[in-house]
């Protein structure tokens, strides 16, 4: 029986998942702070944690950089309101499993705790490499997606080291398998690591290895995966989060083409690619002196540059199918399209979360719509109260007409920009909070 260490502040909502969790044969313990939390997770192991965003004494992010540092292999889901999406794409760099939206929606949850419960047993800590077979993907034909696809043709047969850039849920670790299947190494191991989840002697050890002893707690040897990538290709996720230290050590691996493991006198000689992705701009990094120079240029000899989903045009609507269609397998249900207001919501929406957003998204309406049309009821709250159709632009000399409709674009593109954020529209329109309330009554923008 999984246990989970429940985390919310909200004492009716908690003894609710407390109670709905139970019934389905969750071993669950509840804490309402953060500091109750990290003495829990002190305590006794958990198999997950589910953590509100929001607490009374800190935000849930501390809390899952402390798993990541303790226990990096326990899975953590953040619960966040729609208008913390933002964040949640953070906590998801930070090393979350996923995150879900409230109003929590049950069967939603279900579905998340079990993946990750599978992905925990599957990739369980300390086991030789997190090498995974290659999920089917698809490559999109906009413009942007072709050059990317040319890009990485160029670079995939040269050994030259490719640092891919691009906005959080971008798609960089696709990119950088999609490389390796070009290469000349795809029948070696695709390695894959998440430097954002972890740090100190967990990075030492699971980049470079072990031996017995060399740290409290290291009762056998281990072998890293720069070892386990032999003759393959070793993907750095989240690179800019390495600490200095390791960032000598890897400058080292790379130059002389050799580990050390910790706690060992012995070099090991290492044939292995290495592909590196960051979504932080690491040359300002670079400058403000928290990433080294010479390792940015070592791993930067081809750079390639994912583009967000709002720059891909016409992908957006392939990933969506591409997603319904996996709903549908992993849900037993029959989608086959969107209802006309859903596409057009789709379309003006900024997808800041870029795939995995469109992905949560659509997995949700997929769960939510019984027959075969995904209609607005069945996407998030706020996303289909925000996005009316634009109303259109009035003809004719009517000044007044014209000046509101103008008045009513621009106040649903700032709300857009800064993610429904109300006193930040507010801000930004230079206006106070009851004036913007007021027009968004007027301009029916409230729902
Ligand atoms: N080309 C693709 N086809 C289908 N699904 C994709 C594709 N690219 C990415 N995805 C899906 O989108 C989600 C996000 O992708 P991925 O984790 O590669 O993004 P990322 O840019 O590495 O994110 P992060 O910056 O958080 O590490 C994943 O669920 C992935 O399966």
């Amino acid at each position: 029986m999984a246990h989970i260490l429940l985390v919310e502040d909200d004492l009716t909502f908690s003894l609710i998942l407390e109670g709905f969790l139970k019934k389905q044969n969750f071993q669950v313990k509840v804490t309402h702070r953060l500091k109750d939390g990290l003495k829990a997770l002190q305590e006794q192991p958990y198999d997950l944690l589910l953590v509100d965003y929001r607490l009374p004494d800190g935000i849930g992010l501390d809390l899952l950089k402390e798993c990541k540092a303790t226990a990096p292999s326990l899975p953590v889901i953040m619960m966040t309101s729609f208008q913390d999406v933002g964040t949640a794409v953070r906590a998801m760099r930070l090393g979350a499993f996923d995150y879900i939206t409230k109003p929590v929606n049950p069967d939603e949850l279900l579905m998340v705790l079990q993946e990750a419960l599978q992905a925990k047993t599957s990739t369980a800590p300390s086991s030789p490499s997190p090498v995974t077979p290659a999920p089917s993907f698809i490559t999109g034909t906009s413009e942007a997606a072709q050059r990317l696809q040319e890009m990485i043709q160029l670079v995939a047969p040269t050994d030259m080291s490719v640092l891919i850039q691009g906005e959080s849920g971008t798609g960089k670790e696709y990119v950088a398998r999609t490389t390796h299947q070009y290469s000349k190494r795809a029948d070696a191991p695709f390695v894959a690591i998440d430097c954002g989840a972890i740090s100190g002697d967990i990075a030492n050890s699971e980049l470079f290895g072990h031996v017995k002893g060399a740290f409290t707690g290291a009762l056998q040897d281990k072998q890293g995966l720069f070892e386990a990538a032999q003759g393959g290709t070793l993907f750095l996720d989240e690179i800019g989060n390495l600490s200095y230290e390791i960032q000598m050590k890897l400058l080292r691996a790379l130059q002389e083409r050799v580990v050390q493991p910790l706690g060992s006198t012995v070099s090991v000689p290492v044939n292995v690619r290495v592909i590196a992705a960051t979504n932080d701009d690491l040359q300002t990094s670079v400058r403000n002196g928290d990433f080294r120079e010479d390792l940015f240029h070592r791993l930067n000899e081809f750079s390639l540059k994912v583009p967000a989903l709002r720059h891909r045009g016409e992908d957006l609507f392939l990933f969506v199918n591409y997603f319904i269609e996996q709903a549908n397998r992993e849900l037993d249900r029959n989608v086959q399209t969107l209802s006309e207001g859903v596409t057009a919501i789709f379309s003006q929406y900024p997808w800041l979360g870029n795939l995995r957003e469109l992905k949560n998204v659509v997995r949700r309406a997929v769960l939510l719509s019984p027959d075969e049309v995904i209609h607005k009821q069945a996407l998030p709250d706020e996303m289909h109260l925000l996005y009316p159709q634009s109303a259109p632009k009035p003809e004719g000399p009517d000044l007044k007409a014209l000046q509101e409709a103008n008045e009513r674009e621009l106040i649903l593109k700032t709300l857009q920009e800064v993610r429904y954020n109300k006193s930040k529209a507010a801000r930004l329109l230079n206006i106070d909070r009851k004036t913007l309330y007021h027009k968004l009554e007027k301009y029916h923008l409230l729902g």
